[in-house]
């Protein structure tokens, strides 16, 4: 039927109007308010598919495969159980120094594994985590294969976004891959060489302190002085670190490293509150300060890198330098300081790899450098103050490793002090002869194998990705390995897994148990700690230079009681006993 072209103007006019009439009824706050109820609706929706649906999801397709664990509550997941296992733990000392602490440190780990088996699901919030133990299902997880399947959850990223910013820890995908391939070669062994004579000097300086304090002990006619280690080691790794980041900007480093401690500190007293949906965003006194540090550090940040980039404009330096800032810098401006930058992660070839040189490089932005500052200093920092105080401790308590250890650096390079005017190539000929320490390599492996500044290790699904052909893990699950549970295991280890037993390393790591991978404390693959070298290297030099001029003994104060505080710590620090030796024969000295 023929419609009158008429009438349809006329009906057309008529809604128009009614249009305009709805509108201009409705008031600028009706508008408003309109807008922001859909806003809401649109947020709560969001909420609810995060917090929910999502989790639920994931909960019925792990169930599916016969993963079960413990019933999580909505929001908080298995969060007020994990946290109340662990308080009953911690709120206790061990009751001698023995090493079997893998119940105190993951209770809940093996409460849930007598339930529901050695792989089983909790949820940290709304993240689940499934607990893996198998050697050869870590293998794949940790392969190059699933190097950019495998990375960083979203909590994880929110926990350290104030610490680490977007740094290669926190990266994942393409963007991980370039950072690693940038940074990896500024830790090269040649490369690592050149900061022997660094770490020697900050070790001279701890080692000032010690004398300080024995010196006015010897003067009331003591011989032997107590030393809270975990203190003097976490000064002394934090000042290799800033110099060997910033070199000449130390000063202004060190102020940044006390800004990021403080940051730290707040971090982890309010670490509970992240799962929290938008917690980070409140005006609390807490955020009010956390922005206020962050304001402050980045700042002095951009001051050392703009100086750095005025410095070379105005040719009083010839290149950026090769502290970890200067080779950063070196690339940002799309140099290669850096080298060939692809040896590390060989076998991860990213989309954007193949064929694409000139995207395959893309260059450093500035607060990618700030990002990578800060990651060098948390990663690099309290894990190997972690190493080294346990070693010590360790030492300490088995005397006959500790004079074992000594002889051999005297054997290897003598007593380091009698060569102080030696120069750089001192400090070479000393980086050379790091390898030659077997028996102190054996110690530093026990020692992580015992006390692994890192216990557990999380790797985040970033799509669906089947393991080990029965597993599939779903994108935003993890799977989450117990490396203390790993190196404490007696099937792998043998019985005497609870016992310090360095001569099991004798062999080599692959030998030392029944799974070549079983012994993880950088963890393995492309993803594994980028600076083991490094802190080998770092653990070595401190210890040949400390070990030939005195002797520890626990302190009658030492309480044994590890806790985990981001790394493996004693809670109530490491005192021991500092004695100097006195050799019958000194060598006289060349100077
Ligand atoms: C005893 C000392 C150390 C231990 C036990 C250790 C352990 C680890 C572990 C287990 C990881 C993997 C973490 C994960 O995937 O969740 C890691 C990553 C990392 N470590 Fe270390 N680390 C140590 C020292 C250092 C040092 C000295 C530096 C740098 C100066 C460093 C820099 C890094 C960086 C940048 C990553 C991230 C690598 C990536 O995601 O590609 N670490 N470390």
């Amino acid at each position: 039927m023929d419609i009158p072209s008429n009438l349809l103007h006329n009906c057309s006019i008529n809604s128009e109007r009614q249009n305009i009439t709805v509108l201009s009824v409705m008031s600028p706050i009706g508008v408003a308010l309109m807008v922001l109820s859909f806003v809401v609706l649109w947020l709560i929706g969001k909420l609810a598919i995060c917090v929910w649906w999502r989790p639920l999801m994931l909960e019925r397709e792990l169930r599916r495969q016969g993963i079960n664990g413990p019933p999580p509550l909505l929001l908080l997941g298995n969060y007020v159980e994990i946290i109340r296992l662990e308080n009953i733990q911690r709120s206790i000392d061990m009751d001698a120094f023995r090493h079997d602490i893998f119940q105190r440190m993951l209770p809940f780990y093996t409460k849930w594994c007598k339930t529901y088996g050695r792989r089983f699901v909790f949820w940290e919030a709304c993240e689940p985590r499934i607990a893996v133990t198998e050697p050869e299902l870590i293998r794949e997880v940790f392969s190059s294969k699933l190097a950019l399947a495998f990375g960083k959850s979203s909590l994880h990223q929110r926990c350290c976004e104030n610490l680490l910013g977007k740094g290669v820890a926190m990266a994942n995908g393409e963007s991980w891959a370039h950072q690693r391939r940038t940074i990896a070669p500024a830790f090269h062994a040649d490369k690592l060489k050149g900061l022997a004579g660094i770490m020697m000097k900050c070790t001279e300086q701890t080692i000032l302190r010690w004398e300080t304090s024995l010196q006015q002990a010897e003067a009331v006619g003591k011989d032997e002085v107590e030393v809270e280690i975990c203190h003097d080691f976490g000064v002394l790794t934090a000042d290799i670190i800033a110099c060997t980041e910033f070199g000449s900007s130390y000063d202004k480093g060190k102020r940044i490293f006390d800004l990021l401690t403080s940051l730290q500190e707040l971090t982890l007293t309010f670490a509970h509150f992240v799962w929290l949906p938008g917690s980070r965003f409140l005006p609390t006194s807490w955020n009010r300060e956390t922005w206020r540090l962050k304001r402050e550090m980045e700042k002095l940040l951009k001051e050392i890198i703009e100086e750095r980039r005025d410095l070379l404009k105005m040719g009083k330096i010839e290149s950026y330098g090769d502290d970890l800032l200067g080779l950063m810098l070196t690339e940002s401006e799309g140099g290669s300081a850096l080298g060939d930058s692809n040896h590390d992660i060989s076998g991860i070839h990213s989309k954007r790899d193949k064929g694409h040189a000139a995207i395959r490089r893309p260059c450093f932005t500035t607060q990618q450098i700030m990002d990578e500052c800060k990651t060098f200093f948390f990663a690099g920092h309290e894990t190997t103050a972690g190493l080294l105080t346990w070693c010590i401790l360790l030492l300490a308590a088995y005397p006959e490793w500790q004079e074992k250890a000594r002889q051999e650096v005297l054997e290897v390079v003598g007593d380091i002090r009698h060569h102080e005017n030696g120069g750089r190539k001192q400090f070479t000929e000393l980086a050379d002869a790091l390898p030659k320490m077997r028996t102190l390599g054996m110690i530093i492996n026990e020692t992580l194998r015992l006390y692994p500044p890192a216990i557990v290790i999380t790797k985040y699904a970033l799509e669906d990705v089947r393991i080990g052909g029965d597993l599939k893990v779903p994108r935003g699950a993890s799977v989450w390995v117990p490396v203390l549970a790993m190196h404490m295991d007696s099937e792998l280890w043998g019985t005497d897994a609870h016992l310090f037993r360095p001569e099991r390393f004798q062999h080599g790591v692959a030998r030392a148990c029944k799974h070549p991978l079983a012994f993880m404390p950088f963890a393995h693959g492309p993803r594994n700690c980028v600076g083991q070298a490094f802190a080998v290297m770092e653990a070595k030099i401190a210890l040949s230079i400390i070990l030939p001029r005195y002797s520890f003994s626990i302190s009658p104060a030492y309480r044994h009681a590890p806790i985990t505080l981001l790394t493996l710590k004693p809670k109530h620090g490491a005192q021991v006993l500092l004695q100097r030796i006195r050799r019958q024969k000194e060598a006289p000295s060349p100077s």
